[in-house]
């Protein structure tokens, strides 16, 4: 395909997630309608609808309208780039510009790409460094990788790596992490990936779990989903690990992945879980608003309403008091989200401390998209002695 055609095909998948379908399901539908695009055209096409739904805000005012032609000429603008140079008419190009549109529109203020209403949530948590955050979640993130450091160190990691095609190098500071530079796309199909020796996980989740000092003996991690937090506890620490997930369905990944990875994890369903006493640790990796990884979902900031943060915040809330009684005393309940917004962390540790008795705040933590890779809260409750 053309780079013209292929951002006529972003067009046809914006006009169909501006008009509510979702972004997942629209790119789908276009990709069965197009059998001729390859794997490269429908990369950039989907690149052009991530890089536009990041920066939806600058891309309308740019582009004069929120249609996907519209923003789709805003891209370009916002690129530096010259949208008569693609909008040719040409082949299977979007149609030749017309008068108005050939006008331009004008830079909005950087606080154009979020939910308004965020602002002050954004702002309650960096401060000062609002403008940067919002520039942050205009941009790529970079992919990151945990090394299995079980089954093979960082420098023989990389050169797996690299025998597959990508490049990739350590953090600074960082025990398990790499960063890709290039070749990110083949991730899945390197041996190393394939063989357990590296899973896909952002910097921020690294450094929590890796930050937190998991006691010995049984650790549950109460809202499990495919297993990620899991993965990596069972990584780091001697323990026995347990997974469950009011969902049963979304841990269907784990145990391959847990086979991949060379460590044990036991699913436990409702009625085992009744079985199996209290645990040395609990870990609640709650459903959240996701606002600190807004670059890798840009759909979700779009999808929030103020309605639906107050409902997570009630499930929250929900969890925390369900998965305390199953910590025994002195042991630890730890609580994350990959949120940035204070009622979604220190307000639910505030408010589960306040009506729980006895419990103390063992540790928190909080990466921003500018401190890591993107934003992440943990906090390590300490129960009280029986
Ligand atoms: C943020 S996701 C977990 C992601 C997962 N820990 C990982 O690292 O891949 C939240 C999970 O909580 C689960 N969940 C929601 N309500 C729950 C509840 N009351 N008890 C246990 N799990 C719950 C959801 O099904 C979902 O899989």
């Amino acid at each position: 395909m053309t780079p013209g055609a292929r951002l006529q095909a972003a067009i046809v998948v914006l006009d169909a997630w501006v008009a509510g379908m979702p972004v997942e399901q629209a790119l789908t539908n276009w990709a069965r309608s197009a059998r001729y695009a390859g794997s490269g055209d429908r990369a950039a096409v989907r690149d052009h609808v991530y890089d536009i739904m990041r920066a939806r805000g600058t891309c309308a005012a740019l582009g004069g309208g929120e249609t996907g032609r519209a923003l789709a000429i805003g891209l370009l603008r916002m690129q530096g780039g010259d949208p008569a140079a693609l909008f040719t008419g040409q082949g299977h190009a979007p149609d030749a510009l017309s008068e108005a549109e050939l006008a331009g529109g004008t830079e909005p203020a950087g606080t154009a790409d979020v939910p308004g209403w965020t602002l002050p949530l954004l702002e309650a948590r960096v401060g000062g460094e609002l403008a940067p955050l919002l520039g942050a979640f205009r941009s790529r993130a970079p992919v990151y990788l945990r090394v299995n450091l079980r089954r093979i160190d960082l420098p023989g990691s990389v050169a797996a790596l690299a025998r597959d095609g990508v490049a990739a190098e350590p953090v600074a500071g960082a025990a398990t992490a790499l960063v890709v530079t290039s070749g990110a796309r083949r991730i899945k199909s390197c041996t190393a990936y394939q063989d357990g020796l590296v899973e896909l996980q952002d910097l921020s989740v690294q450094r929590a779990v890796r930050g937190i000092d998991w006691p010995e003996g049984r650790i549950l991690d109460y809202c499990a989903g495919g297993g990620g937090k899991a993965l990596a506890i069972a990584d780091a620490c001697g323990s026995q690990v347990f997974a469950h997930d009011a969902n049963p369905g979304r841990m269907a990944d784990l145990p391959p992945r847990a086979e991949r990875a060379g460590v044990v994890i036991r699913t436990l369903d409702r009625a085992a879980l009744a079985r199996m006493g209290r645990f040395d640790a609990v870990l609640c990796d709650v459903p959240c608003s996701g606002s600190g990884t807004w670059r890798r979902d840009p759909e979700a900031k779009w999808r929030l309403t103020p309605e639906r943060l107050a409902e997570l915040e009630r499930v929250q809330a929900a969890i925390l008091a369900e998965a305390a009684p199953l910590v025994r005393p002195g042991g630890s309940l730890v609580y994350m989200t990959c949120s940035l917004f204070h009622a979604e962390n220190e307000a639910q540790i505030a408010r589960f401390c306040a009506q729980a008795t006895g419990w103390q705040v063992a540790q928190t933590g909080c990466d921003t998209p500018l401190s890591a890779s993107d934003g992440f809260f943990h906090a390590v409750l300490r129960a009280p002695e029986a």
